[in-house]
């Protein structure tokens, strides 16, 4: 795989050079929560500049259906890139459009320009090839090198992290280096007991992966709105919460296989419910119930671990020496729903255990909860990427930086 330095060594003055990013971060309206994933960019960015290169940055934001939706607008990283930069960014506001072609025409050497959200953009995660094919072709237009750095995006097989990189001499970033450096550490010699904590709410995404756990892990802590699936697949109701009733049969079969292996399963023991999603616009009091996770009563959510698991989790994790984390225990964005989430970084920072938290709203969640980041072993941009990654599987957006 090439990286960034043969790119800078070959020369990039003038240049016009597409860096493939992941600014998907979290927003409240157009207000950025957490700025982790644009900081993240930054030194790849800056140095190309520096170099004089004129770099055109691209990414996705969210997961709006292959049309423009405002609400999804690049805008609001694209100012907190030029910010971070200390430098003037330019914006397109389409993707590969009259706006896109005229902002990199009219970019000068060492300067930066974002583009919209490329799912803007149907072709950008289309599963036909050639609709993925015809739009990477159009983005190759834009640039004469591709640098690909949005490690959070490398299991995408779409466009702009697949495709475009064919079209394009292309190169790994300096965050892609760092975080594939990193995780490579946990596919070769991991400290044991290694326990490996999985939520948040992509959980048809993130269930496979258990799959290969059962072999690496010692201790699989499950929370978040990944734990409603396990705590069905034991038989229990869950109300309304978040449930991959398609997927009970196979979590009955993990269960089952760890159980045969010796690999321990923790579930919650309680959680808090509530009639209804919080609103995190005005994070008005949400008022839930502490219930037993086997007595979730008919019509209601489970939003977080109770303080019982909180508690349990803590103590599966005070003796681990090796620590995977991925997806809040709760909707952590309101505060009636953060302290599951709090609880197991509390416990992460006070074990001595090497721990590495992925995800970008577990990246997200441990800043604006207040932890310092230097107390963690690792923060890596990527969820999905890192547990992937961690799999063994071949990643589309690193295959395709390799020569
Ligand atoms: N019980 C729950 N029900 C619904 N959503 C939840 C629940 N617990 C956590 N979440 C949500 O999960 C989201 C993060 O999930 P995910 O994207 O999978 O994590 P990451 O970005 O760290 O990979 C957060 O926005 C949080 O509000
Ligand atoms: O947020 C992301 O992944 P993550 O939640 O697994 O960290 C990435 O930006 C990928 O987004 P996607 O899961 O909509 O493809």
């Amino acid at each position: 795989m090439k990286t960034i330095d043969e790119l800078l060594a070959e020369g990039v003055a003038g240049k016009r050079v597409f860096v493939r990013a992941d600014l998907n971060v979290p927003l409240d309206g157009t207000a950025i929560t957490d700025d982790g994933r644009i900081r993240a960019v930054v030194p790849t960015v800056a140095k190309l500049a520096e170099a004089g290169a004129r770099v055109v940055v691209a990414s996705h934001l969210g997961r709006p259906k292959g049309a423009p939706d405002p609400a999804f607008s690049l805008a609001p990283a694209a100012a907190r890139l030029g910010e971070l930069l200390g430098a003037e960014v330019a914006f397109a506001t389409d993707t590969v459009g009259e706006s896109a072609r005229a902002t990199v025409a009219a970019l000068g050497d060492g300067r930066v320009a974002v583009i919209e959200n490329l799912r803007f953009n149907a072709g950008e995660t289309s599963k036909d090839d050639a609709e993925r094919g015809a739009f990477a072709d159009q983005l190759a237009q834009l640039a004469d090198a591709y640098v690909g750095d949005g490690f959070g995006a490398v299991h995408r097989k779409h466009a702009s992290v697949f495709d475009l990189p064919a079209r394009l001499p292309h190169y790994a970033g300096f965050l892609i280096a760092t975080e594939v450096g990193v995780l490579k550490k946990l596919t070769t010699d991991v400290k044991r007991p290694y326990a490996v904590v999985l939520g948040g709410a992509k959980v048809s995404d993130k269930l496979g992966v258990i799959d290969h756990l059962l072999e690496k892990a010692d201790r699989i802590l499950i929370g978040g709105g990944m734990a409603y699936t396990f705590l069905k697949a034991q038989g229990h109701d869950v109300g309304s919460s978040l449930l991959q009733e398609d997927q009970v049969p196979a979590v009955q079969e993990y269960l089952k296989r760890a159980a045969e292996r010796g690999v321990e399963f923790v579930l919650p023991v309680d959680v808090l419910v509530a009639e209804k999603f919080p609103d995190l616009t005005t994070k008005a009091p949400a008022h839930p119930d502490t219930v037993a996770a086997d007595a979730i009563p008919a019509g209601r959510m489970g939003l977080d671990i109770g303080p019982e698991s909180s508690t349990l989790y803590a103590s599966k994790l005070a003796d681990a020496a090796t620590v995977f984390w991925n997806g809040p225990m709760g909707v952590f964005e309101h505060p009636d729903y953060a302290d599951g989430t709090r609880a197991v970084a509390q416990a992460l920072v006070d074990s001595p255990a090497f721990s590495v938290v992925g995800g970008g709203d577990s990246a997200a969640a441990v800043r604006i909860l207040g932890f310092d980041e230097n107390a963690f072993g690792h923060i890596s941009t990527g969820g999905g990427a890192s547990l992937e990654y961690l799999e063994g599987k071949t990643l589309p957006g690193l295959a395709a930086l390799e020569d």
